[in-house]
């Protein structure tokens, strides 16, 4: 049954509730004994992130927040792919206008999921370039399958990873090796990620992946939620504040960038090669 909120979720017979929005870009099912969250992105056929599917994360990490939920697990329900990043057709030849919204959705849902008080997990279950990469990162852990890739390619794209996504596997993976990462817009296989600590384990398969996030967040049942939910947001401090501070000169930046004729070509060439791959 489609509910609006959590506020109003239905207990199914197996102990799991659930919710749905409207538009279903993104599925949430509540573990009833646990009240563990799983936020599945199910935009077909890549997960690519525009303005709808972002407005859906980001109200649900908001419902997620009112209801106090003890843990999520950040996945896809499309197995092979986490997300594919921004909707570059969110970049390319834009309406200005909506070009604004849509930045201002990514920058609300990163500082939600960075900032939220319940442990996350990203069940990267497939590829994560670019802002599915973000995503990643935003959460505390992350579990991965094998055979995928991760990681900001922004500048292989002809476009600059903003601060705060710089910030964002900065602080996860270091200065050296983030310099390193992004000059070269690189992509990580699953073992070199682990290599690097960007992520934290590597799984066969979603049983295992599910276990395995299920088993970090369980870290948390005897610490006081308060107690680690302060502490989370001391030492995510000030990359949140700085962000906050900057985001309506990181919106002109986006803008004015983002529309440089420069960088259009390069994304437009980007979608075509993209394209002929996947009619190859
Ligand atoms: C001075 C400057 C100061 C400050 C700077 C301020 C702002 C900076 C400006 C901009 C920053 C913007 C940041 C952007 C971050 C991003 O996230 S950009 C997106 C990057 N994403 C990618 O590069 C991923 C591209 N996709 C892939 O590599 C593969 O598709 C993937 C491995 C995910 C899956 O492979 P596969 O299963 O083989 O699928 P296909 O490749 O066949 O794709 C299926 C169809 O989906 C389309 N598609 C794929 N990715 C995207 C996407 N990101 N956006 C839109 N569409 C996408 C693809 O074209 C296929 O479409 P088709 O079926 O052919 O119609």
């Amino acid at each position: 049954m489609a509910l609006r909120n959590l506020s109003k979720l239905k207990i199914h017979k197996f102990g799991i509730r659930q919710f749905s929005k409207e538009a279903n870009l993104v599925s949430v099912a509540v573990n009833d004994k646990t009240g563990v969250a799983t936020l599945n992105l199910q935009r077909p056929p890549v997960n690519s992130l525009n303005l709808e599917i972002l407005s859906e994360i980001s109200s649900t990490l908001t419902d997620l927040e009112k209801n106090k939920t003890r843990g999520l697990i950040l996945t896809s329900k499309n197995e092979g792919i986490f997300s594919a990043g921004l909707d570059i057709m969110e970049m390319y030849k834009p309406d200005v206008e909506r070009m604004k919204k849509f930045w201002t959705t990514l920058q609300d849902t990163w500082i939600k999921l960075y900032s939220c008080s319940f442990p996350s997990v990203a069940l990267i279950n497939g590829h994560a370039p670019a802002g599915g990469c973000l995503l990643a990162l935003s959460c505390e852990y992350r579990v991965m399958f094998k055979n995928c890739t991760i990681g900001l390619n922004e500048t292989q794209l002809g476009i600059v990873a903003p601060q705060w996504f710089i910030s964002s596997m900065r602080n996860v993976i270091g200065q050296r090796q983030t310099e390193s990462a992004l000059t070269q817009g690189r992509m990580f296989k699953t073992e070199e990620a682990l290599s690097i600590g960007m992520i934290d384990e590597v799984v066969e398969n979603n049983e295992e992946g599910v276990a395995r996030a299920a088993a970090f967040l369980k870290r948390f049942e005897r610490i006081p939620p308060m107690a680690r939910a302060m502490t989370k947001k001391y030492i995510r401090k000030e990359t949140i504040e700085n962000m906050v501070k900057n985001r309506e000169e990181d919106l002109k930046n986006f803008v004015t960038y983002g529309t440089q004729p420069a960088v259009q070509e390069y994304l437009g060439a980007y979608l075509q090669s993209l394209k002929k791959k996947s009619k190859a």
